[in-house]
């Protein structure tokens, strides 16, 4: 069954093209992995689907329901929850508020209701005993797993993390792939943009590649990562 639905979505700012006739689904309890070089236009991407950007043309689907017109504070409110690539949290608040103002806010529910919740997702990505430390002093690794509980706490049916995994030691990469896995076990819906490319394949099922706004390729990820076009654009290998 499909969750996401993108339909020949186009983008551009000016002359430049930033997504070109971009079709494709994404199926319930899926993770798919999103790829490609700076500046391909993954981000912009997450932000059509957000509707933080709207679409020149196209249309984007979400649970059967055409939402390509729908402001991004519905959408989050309907269930597509995402993470930024630099982590923005309220650095003054605690680690335990941060949450109860994507709790309240991201499904438009009172506080009193939320609380338990996001103890509950606190624990999930690992983040209790940081609970009344203000979000300011966190480290980077805090800080993504931070990223990850604010989008849980908006209580998502589609997932998008845009590299959550980049800047982390190798170490660090290991303890947040685990528990995307298993958020991912519980049946979550994941779209996962990731330049780190082990931590990705690690968890996603299918890959799509995007190069200069247009995907250039999508399907099993030995495939795609063995796919001429991937090796020569992509990783850039003479091939
Ligand atoms: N609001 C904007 N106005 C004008 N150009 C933009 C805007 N947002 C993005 N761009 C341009 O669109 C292109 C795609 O940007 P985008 O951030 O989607 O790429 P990306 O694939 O996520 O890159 P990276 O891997 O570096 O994060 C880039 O050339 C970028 O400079």
């Amino acid at each position: 069954m499909t969750i996401l639905s993108l339909n020949n979505v186009s983008k551009s700012f000016g002359a430049l093209k930033v997504s070109q006739n971009i079709t494709f689904d994404l199926a319930k309890g899926e993770a798919l992995g999103v790829i490609g070089p700076n500046g391909a236009g993954k981000s912009t991407l997450f932000n059509l689907v957000t509707g933080n950007l709207s679409v020149d043309e196209g249309q984007i689907s979400f649970e059967g329901k055409d939402i390509t017109k729908i402001p991004p504070m519905a959408r989050c409110i309907g269930g597509i929850g995402r993470t930024f690539q630099i982590p923005q949290p309220f650095e003054q608040l605690t680690v335990f508020e941060n949450l109860i103002v994507s709790g309240t806010y991201g499904n438009n529910v009172p506080e009193r209701d939320v609380s338990v919740e996001c103890a509950n997702i606190l624990v999930e990505t690992g983040l209790i005993d940081r609970a009344n430390d203000v979000a300011g002093k966190l480290s980077l690794l805090e800080r993504k797993r931070l990223e990850l509980a604010r989008a849980l706490a908006t209580r998502p049916n589609v997932l998008l993390l845009d590299e959550i995994a980049g800047g982390l030691t190798e170490g660090e990469c290991h303890a947040l792939i685990a528990t995307i896995k298993k958020i991912h076990a519980t049946g979550m819906s994941i779209i996962w943009i990731e330049h780190v490319l082990h931590a990705l394949t690690s968890v996603a099922q299918r890959l799509l590649v995007l190069d200069f706004g247009k995907v250039i390729g999508i399907g099993d990820p030995d495939a795609i990562m063995a796919s001429k076009d991937v090796r020569e654009i992509y990783l850039g290998l003479d091939v």
